[in-house]
């Protein structure tokens, strides 16, 4: 009933590490399905190398598994807040890829230097405000992603221009019209994130930010940025 489904996802899964975002499991993607209502996401703990389609896990919209013989991700319920909240999105990415978890550990957003960055994120990449001690020992990937909703409500970001987020002290969240576009603005957002260090240690610090006129929407619009990356 969901093979075309896993099989999508698998495939998303195991660009992770071709791409160098993930060492050892440290990362999953997610798809969902809004008119059959189910989640499709990589099993919890699983190598990349030996990881089949038919281990990938389907859950309804509040996380309770459908079909599946191995646990969902531990960041499902995390996954589960974008899609209730981001309505146009269709797939999830998490990683701990070095570059861009190096500014969510140090609580600091990615900012926006060049078209780079600017050809799919509007702007400086957020980072979120550290969780609490009672997030933290609550439900806590469910609060990740509240507390991720909260930002870009309390910032007034649209998450449909800015496909990403760093978690204080975590690491990054990308989406995508699925979850192939997902994965693309993940290696974009760490690609961005090595960039953004590396200019900014050669200006000592001091580097101004980009014209705003080529952070401007349109611009993206006329120079293909925004092009789907996924699969037909
Ligand atoms: O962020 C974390 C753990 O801190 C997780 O994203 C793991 O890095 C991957 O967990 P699974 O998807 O394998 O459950």
């Amino acid at each position: 009933m969901f093979e075309q489904m896993k099989q999508r996802v698998l495939e998303a899964n195991l660009l992770l590490p071709k791409y160098g975002l993930i060492t050892f499991t440290w990362g999953n993607v997610s798809e969902i399905d809004r008119e059959r209502k189910v989640i499709a996401i990589k099993p919890s703990g699983v190598e990349y190398g030996a990881m089949r389609a038919e281990d990938i896990v389907i859950c309804d919209l509040d996380g309770n598994v459908i079909e599946g013989t191995l646990n969902p991700s531990s960041d499902l319920m995390t996954h589960v807040q974008f899609y209730k909240n981001f309505p146009n999105i269709g797939g999830v990415v998490h990683t701990h890829s070095r570059w861009a978890t190096s500014w969510a550990q140090a609580g600091k957003d990615i900012p926006a230097l060049g078209t780079t960055q600017a050809d799919y994120f509007y702007g400086d990449i957020p980072c979120t405000r550290k969780m609490t001690n009672d997030e933290i020992q609550g439900a806590y990937e469910e609060e990740t992603g509240k507390v991720i909703v909260e930002c870009f409500h309390e910032r007034n970001i649209n998450a449909d221009e800015m496909p990403g987020v760093l978690v204080h002290s975590h690491g990054p969240f990308t989406w995508g019209k699925d979850g192939f576009d997902a994965v693309h603005n993940a290696v974009v957002m760490e690609e961005c994130a090595m960039m953004a260090f590396t200019a900014t240690q050669l200006c000592n610090h001091e580097i101004e930010p980009m014209q705003p006129e080529l952070l401007d929407k349109h611009y993206l619009r006329k120079h293909g940025a925004g092009a789907y990356y996924g699969q037909k």
